[in-house]
C-alpha cells in the first residue's frame, strides 16, 4: 500500500502526472494508450473485485477496489472528465 491519500488527491496527482508526460508513468502509459486499453483494465478490475469479494479477505478485496478506483480516475483524465462532472450525478 502505498502513502495514505484521498480520491481527490490521488485524481489530482494523476491530473498532474499525465500533462508532465513524465516517462515511467503507468498513468501517463494508460492516457497515452488511450480509452479503449484504458475501458480493458476498468473492465478487468471490476471483474477482481466482483471474485475477492466473493472468495477473498477484506483486505485483498479493498486493494482490488483501489485498482478500480485508480482506472476509473485514468479513465477521467483520458477523457477530460472532472471530479465535479461525476459529483454532479451522485
Ligand atoms: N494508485 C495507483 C495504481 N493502482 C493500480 N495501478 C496500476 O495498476 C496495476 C494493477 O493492475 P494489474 O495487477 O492488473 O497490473 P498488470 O497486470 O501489471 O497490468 P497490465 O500491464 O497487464 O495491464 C499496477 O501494476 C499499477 O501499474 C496504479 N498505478 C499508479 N497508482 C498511483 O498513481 C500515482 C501516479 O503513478 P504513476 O503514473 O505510475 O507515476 C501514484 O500515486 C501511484 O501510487
Amino acid at each position: 500500500m502505498g502513502t495514505m491519500k484521498t480520491f481527490e488527491q490521488l485524481f489530482d496527482e494523476l491530473r498532474a502526472k499525465a500533462e508532465s508526460g513524465q516517462e515511467g508513468s503507468r498513468t501517463v502509459e494508460l492516457v497515452t494508450a488511450g480509452v479503449h486499453t484504458i475501458g480493458k483494465k476498468v473492465v478487468e478490475e471490476a471483474a477482481e473485485v466482483w471474485m475477492a469479494a466473493e472468495h477473498e479477505g477484506a483486505d485483498r478485496t479493498a486493494e482490488e477496489i483501489s485498482q478500480l478506483l485508480y482506472h476509473l480516475q485514468v479513465m477521467m483524465v483520458a477523457r477530460g472528465i472532472s471530479l465535479q462532472d461525476v459529483y454532479a450525478h451522485l
